[in-house]
């Protein structure tokens, strides 16, 4: 990440909205935002599926899910948060094989941390598990608030936008999709 340009940006902002970036209180905000960008946008220079490179053959064939994953990302339209829930499920392919379950909590912030929408994010963390484990399934459902909703433009402060990526059985088994649904929202 080019933090020079991220300060200097900073800067920029600063004078643009009136401020002086040389008083004493801004001296160190746009190097403490770069700082905060590179923890919070620093998805980009990471690969998720890096967090698949160790699997476990447990030929274990019922769902798997991983609930209520607390995440933090940026919409790309005004560089305002969006926050939620994310919940990602699978059921493991033919061979049983399984991932570690922080994993797909790794998953959901490697894709979170950048510039993002909502619907390709749920996209993203579906397709990489595809990708990954080769599973019979994937539902991956995402809970959020936008800021960019809150706090300005329309003003509608707790209104939740909810997304969902869906996979291989889970597309054409009715019954199964339905189970992993009332799980996901039990
Ligand atoms: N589909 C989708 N839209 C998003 C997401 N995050 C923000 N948006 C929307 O992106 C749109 C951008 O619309 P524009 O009309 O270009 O921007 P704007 O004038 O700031 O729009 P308002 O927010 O309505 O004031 C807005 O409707 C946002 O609500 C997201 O994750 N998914
Ligand atoms: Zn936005």
């Amino acid at each position: 990440m080019d933090t020079a340009k991220i300060e200097a940006g900073v800067r920029l902002i600063l004078e643009g909205i009136g401020e002086d970036p040389n008083r004493e209180g801004l001296l160190e905000t746009p190097a403490r935002v770069a700082r905060m960008y590179e923890e919070v946008l620093g998805g980009l220079e990471e690969d998720p599926s890096r967090h698949f490179d160790v699997t476990f053959d447990e030929g274990h064939s019922e769902i798997v899910l991983v609930g209520d994953i607390p995440f933090y990302s940026m919409c790309e339209h005004h560089l305002a948060p969006f926050f939620g829930r994310a919940h990602v499920a699978y059921i493991p392919g033919e061979d049983g094989r399984i991932c570690g379950i922080s994993k797909l909590a790794r998953l959901v912030d490697g894709f979170a941390k950048r510039p993002q929408v909502q619907e390709r994010l749920t996209g993203q963390i579906a397709d990489t598990l595809v990708e990954a484990l080769n599973p019979a399934g994937v539902i991956v459902v995402i809970e959020a608030e936008h800021l960019c909703m809150s706090m300005r433009g329309v003003k509608k402060p707790g209104a939740k936008t909810t997304t969902r990526a869906v996979r291989g059985c889970f597309t054409t088994d009715a019954d199964a999709r339905s189970e992993a649904l009332a799980l996901i929202f039990r």
